[in-house]
């Protein structure tokens, strides 16, 4: 595939409660804000990226990506604390309709780009592609999303009251990619989420 030909959404509008209600999207691992991180994994796959967080956060993560290799977007929601489905519909609608667009979260700072490209493949001809990993689990915030589709499935979530991105994920004609296949195109490392301060103190003391 032609690497550099999509949009990655980078959603940090949580509060980061088990973080002690600082915002992990910022927070320092190994000498790199975490979102930026996130960001410089998924660059070789991405043309642009966008960022949905709460207004206050814009400034501090605008520093954390400074210099970034790709434009940078902000959406922010009018409705703070409407939960991880607002604000991935909040940041698909600013792209394209039949766009594809790799979703993740500000935790995951281990992300792998082979991984990310093998779900761009798999996502061709479909909704979404949707990591499912060993424990049973679908990753609805380390997949691909046709943006269309994504938001009305995100829409019809929330006005069906429903909080859980894994929702508007099973109305949809997704992809999943069970770990055992992606494995073979990268480190299953990439799903890893940093919730804590001892879980950044563990991946802090494994990359450095
Ligand atoms: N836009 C938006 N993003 C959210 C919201 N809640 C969570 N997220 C994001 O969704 C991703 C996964 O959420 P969590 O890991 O639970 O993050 P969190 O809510 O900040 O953390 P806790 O408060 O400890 O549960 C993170 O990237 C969050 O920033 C929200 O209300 N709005």
């Amino acid at each position: 595939m032609t690497r550099g030909e999509h949009t990655g959404l980078i959603v940090a509008g949580g509060r980061s409660r088990r973080f002690g209600n600082c915002d992990k999207a910022v927070a320092d691992l190994a000498g790199v804000p975490m979102i930026r991180r996130v960001a410089d994994g998924i660059t070789p796959m991405i043309d642009r990226l966008l960022v949905n967080c709460r207004a206050e956060q814009v400034s501090a993560i605008r520093s954390a990506l400074a210099g970034y290799d790709h434009p940078v977007q902000f959406v922010c929601e009018q409705t703070p604390d409407t939960g991880p489905v607002a604000g991935v519909k909040a940041g698909l609608c600013a792209i394209e309709d039949d766009a594809y667009a790799f979703v993740t979260a500000c935790d995951m700072p281990l992300i792998d780009s082979d991984i990310v490209a093998h779900l761009f493949d798999r996502g061709r001809g479909h909704d979404a592609a949707v990591p499912r990993t060993e424990d049973g689990r679908i990753q609805p915030l380390h997949a691909v999303y046709r943006s269309s589709e994504m938001v009305a499935a995100c829409n019809a979530a929330l006005a069906d009251g429903q909080r859980s991105i894994r929702d508007p994920v099973a109305a949809l004609d997704a992809a999943i990619v069970p770990s055992a296949e992606l494995r073979t195109y990268g480190s299953t490392s990439t799903f890893e989420n940093v919730n804590t301060p001892t879980a950044l103190q563990a991946v802090s003391e494994r990359i450095e």
